[in-house]
């Protein structure tokens, strides 16, 4: 018997059609545009002026970064899951949640614990789902967190699925009790649990603030250069009466070596570490990555990722499922646009058209199996080379296909050196880690660059944009901020284009040319400054000199229609 599908992929054709036709316009009006520039660069007098130059270069190089842009908009999909199809929960394969924190002042402790507990409480068989933190700060503050974390989860997680939540991230739901109709209404059971559960959750917030006052000054040093600390949060739960209480998910904490002698990659070192360290305790086949600021808001998405993984049609060659990142945070008037709309508005789902979104740091369930290259061919010597000489974790690189978590906690002595063997910073010396393996260092945007090579070998990937957020996240509010990530992010895509893996370069000969567009699109956008700042100013000070660089009554009276219709539109387009 034929299955059912698992998902759905419709093309948004009037929308296709309505860029397409908005492209031919523009496109008509550049060319009007170039036609003046040139036809009075080529008269032999006047000669053109230096701000006249200027402005045609500036407007070439809008334009350049203009036609790029276009391949986004060509062939926009929306998809739709049905995780109802999906086979029973023992056949599901398992999943590592990776969350990755790095400060405990600038992220709260008990910010990052209600995201650790949102995943705990994802709507998948517990035991096939486990929970690891990294803390790149080894504070101990993280530490006692999920300790309390854990405790707390116990009586959370029953709650959560007693009463079928549908907001599993503690804080958001006590927080939004009063006009929430979550849980069933009117039941008196409901109500009474609430109460029970919101004096724990109480409990818990206290003792995890406490924690966060005693400590110490001494960690601001430390945070640099602290020896690995790897604890699985395991005691035996049980009730009153001394039976064991519901299943639990794997949860681990995470702090890897730090030395200020060696540099450590920051997110991807730490997703590295994450990857060997799970690879020996769960081995799950997929992984989901989140920013400790970013919680899950829809307990169902593990499940609506598993019917495009699971998709034996599509699964092969895909690499991941983004979701889109949405922030809870937004002002209302949002001028700095932290919701970065275009591009999960209008770009990712641009390109799920061709060979799928760019992979977006957070929020998105990775095949770990794409992360370690082609395995086929290779021997353990070659492998050792390639993944560091743990044999626990090779055996591990060997054992990706299994399904299901392995919980390999039994040895706990045994299994806890070897994972601080492989979360010690010398542990990827002489090996693949960051260039072939794992996570990539070359850039700063380890997710652009992780993504563009996936891209490049062939991968593809899935936007999956359910109307309910899937997560949800902080961004950034003031220009302060924004201008501290922009100029971050700018750099971790010039890092990539003036490399040798520039987009027009390696990725046109591997990808096809609309992926390759969209890639170069952004591979230039740090570039943007400089006619920006040109047409910004010298427009200006022409006219105050009195020197011409718009057209005048010369242009054929055809091509400034166009070129006055396309600009109208244009800022109508703006000002909507
Ligand atoms: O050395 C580090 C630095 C950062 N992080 C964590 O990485 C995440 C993202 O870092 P953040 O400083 O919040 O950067 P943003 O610019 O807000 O993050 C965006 O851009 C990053 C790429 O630079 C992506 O990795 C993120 O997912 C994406 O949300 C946070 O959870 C940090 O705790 C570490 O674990 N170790
Ligand atoms: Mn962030």
């Amino acid at each position: 018997m034929k299955s059912l599908p698992l998902h759905a992929c419709t093309p948004s054709i009037s929308s296709a059609i309505i860029n397409r036709s908005y492209s031919l316009l523009h496109f008509t009006a550049l060319v009007a545009l170039f036609y003046y520039r040139l036809s009075s660069i080529l008269l032999p007098k006047p000669k053109p002026s230096l701000p006249y130059l200027l402005v045609f270069a500036s407007e070439m190089l809008l334009s350049i970064i203009w036609l790029f842009d276009q391949a986004y908009t060509w062939r926009p999909v929306s998809r739709t899951t049905f995780p109802e199809r999906l086979p029973e929960d023992e056949e599901l394969p398992g999943i590592d949640v990776f969350i990755c924190t790095a400060d405990h002042k600038k992220e709260p402790p008990l910010e990052v614990m209600n995201t650790v507990l949102s995943a705990m409480a994802l709507d998948y068989p517990s035991d096939k789902l486990s929970v690891y933190l990294s803390d790149d700060g080894g504070a101990s503050v993280t530490l006692l967190g999920m300790r309390e974390a854990w405790l707390f989860a116990r009586s959370w997680l029953p709650f959560c699925r007693r009463f079928g939540l549908k907001t599993r991230c503690p804080e958001v739901y006590f927080s939004s009790l009063e006009d929430n109709s979550d849980g069933p209404l009117h039941s008196l059971e409901y109500e009474e649990e609430k109460e029970k559960i919101k004096g724990k959750y109480e409990l818990f917030k206290e003792r995890v603030n406490k924690a966060g006052e005693n400590i110490g000054s001494e960690e601001a040093t430390s945070s640099k250069d602290h020896s690995p600390v790897i604890e699985v949060m395991d005691d035996e739960p049980k009730d009153d009466a001394g039976i064991k209480q519901a299943k639990m998910p794997l949860l681990v904490y995470v702090s890897r070596e730090k030395r200020p002698s060696h540099s450590h990659h920051f997110k991807a070192g730490a997703l590295n570490v994450l990857l060997r360290v799970s690879g020996i305790m769960t081995n799950s086949p997929y992984i989901l990555v989140l920013d400790c600021d970013m919680y899950c808001n829809d307990p169902t998405s593990a499940r609506q990722a598993m019917c495009f993984h699971l998709d034996p049609k599509i699964s092969p060659s895909l690499a991941f499922i983004q979701f889109p990142q949405k922030f809870r945070n937004i002002n209302k008037n949002d001028i700095y646009d932290g919701q970065l709309r275009k591009i999960f508005v209008i770009r990712w789902p641009g390109m799920d058209g061709l060979q799928g979104p760019m992979l977006s740091g957070t929020g998105f369930y990775m095949k770990r199996e794409a992360l370690y290259g082609n395995l086929s061919q290779k021997d353990v010597l070659h492998l050792k080379q390639s993944f560091g000489h743990s044999n626990e974790f090779i055996m591990s690189v060997h054992k990706i296909y299994q399904y299901g978590a392995i919980k390999n906690t039994e040895s706990s002595s045994k299994l806890q050196q070897e994972a601080q063997f492989l979360a010690s910073c010398t542990y990827e010396k002489n090996t693949l880690w960051g260039e072939q393996m794992g996570f990539l260092y070359h850039s700063v945007l380890e997710d652009y660059f992780t993504g563009f090579i996936l891209h490049c070998k062939g991968k593809t990937s899935v936007f999956c944009n359910p109307s309910k957020p899937a997560f949800l996240g902080s961004s950034t509010t003031n220009l302060n901020d924004m201008m501290v990530q922009g100029t971050r992010w700018n750099f971790g895509l010039f890092e990539v284009t003036l490399s040798k893996f520039c987009p027009f370069i390696y990725g046109l000969s591997r990808m096809p040319v609309l992926q390759t567009m969209c890639y170069g699109y952004l591979a230039l956008q740090p570039l943007y400054f400089l006619p920006l700042w040109c047409l910004a100013t010298l427009p200006q000070l022409c006219l105050l000199n009195g020197i011409p660089i718009y057209p005048q009554a010369r242009i054929p009276t055809l091509l400034s229609s166009i070129l006055i219709i396309h600009f109208k539109f244009h800022s109508c387009a703006l000002s909507f």
